[in-house]
């Protein structure tokens, strides 16, 4: 199963549209560190997302609004500097694009001289046209993000599945339509019912990368810390946990403790 994986040197927004091309899934997680993206990397991922989520995985923030862009650069160059293979994506933070198109431009030139990252991502589809549009004349790659779009959450008040009406749909695959005009490499579709997923895919030939879309898009794309287990209370139904570590952690750090208590630890074999 990982044959594919070792093909590419690097990976670069070209690489994907070629495996969108030749029917090779693309790979996804999430990364905000040195020390996990290094792993990510060498377990050969293709993109590593420098997610907004840090506001609240590694932030512990209830949304993902109050992350601000030097936090935001300061995660991306922590990944940065970890990867030989990935393409690394850094999330624009809310409030750092949606003023007006100068401004968007400005705050993805601070993430790509700031962080060495490769290329930015940005939510939501024609509102964003011209932002959109001004990154990507000054030479820097851009993914899209569709659907259920955390930053907007206020204005929909929860994170239900989106895109069920027909009207909502059919913008959908407008907007998708869209950003691959306009020039965007690639596109995250965010918890939409499958068959619709699978449709945008059919419907452009840039990638779409899901998360609870469905199998039938180019590839997939999870928080590292939701699928190695460590956010034991998130379990929303698209979640596949490949480890425990909540748990696994929590045994270790209390066998730990035990051992400081009781001076199992350290050994003599552990001291000078
Ligand atoms: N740890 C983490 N994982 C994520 O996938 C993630 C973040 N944080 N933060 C930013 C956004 C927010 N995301 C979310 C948030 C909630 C659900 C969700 O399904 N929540 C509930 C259902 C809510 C509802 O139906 O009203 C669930 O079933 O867990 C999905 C994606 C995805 N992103
Ligand atoms: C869930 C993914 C797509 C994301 O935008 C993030 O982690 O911030
Ligand atoms: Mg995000």
């Amino acid at each position: 199963m990982s044959v594919a994986k070792k093909e590419y040197k690097r990976i670069t927004v070209k690489t994907l549209v070629d495996m969108k091309a030749y029917g090779e899934k693309i790979s996804m997680l999430t990364a905000y560190d040195y020390t996990m993206a290094k792993i990510v990397d060498g377990a050969g991922i293709d993109v590593i997302l420098v997610g907004d989520s840090a506001s609240n995985v590694m932030a512990g923030h209830e949304t993902t609004l109050p992350i601000t862009l030097d936090q935001m650069i300061y995660h991306a160059s922590s990944v940065v500097r970890a990867i030989d293979r990935a393409l690394v994506v850094v999330d624009l933070p809310f409030g750092s694009y949606q003023s007006d198109p100068k401004e968007a431009l400005r705050s993805a030139i601070r993430i790509m001289k700031e962080s060495g990252g490769h290329a930015v991502k940005l939510e939501g589809g024609k509102e964003i046209k011209e932002s959109i549009k001004r990154i990507l004349n000054a030479g820097i790659p851009v993914m899209g993000h569709l659907g259920l779009t955390p930053q907007s959450i206020y204005k929909f008040g929860t994170y239900t599945v989106r895109a069920k009406e027909e009207q909502e749909a059919a913008d959908l695959i407008k907007d998708a339509k869209l950003l691959e005009r306009i020039g965007c490499f690639a596109i995250v579709l965010e918890k939409i019912p499958a068959k619709l997923a699978k449709e945008v895919a059919e419907s452009v030939s840039i990638p779409i990368i899901g998360i609870g879309a469905g199998s039938g898009v180019d590839g997939q794309v999870l928080v590292l810390h939701d699928m190695l287990g460590m956010t034991h209370e998130f379990h929303p139904r698209f979640l596949r946990r490949y480890m425990n570590l909540y748990e696994e952690m929590t045994n270790a750090i209390s066998q730990y403790v035990d051992d400081v208590k009781t001076v199992d630890f350290p050994n003599d074999s552990e001291q000078y």
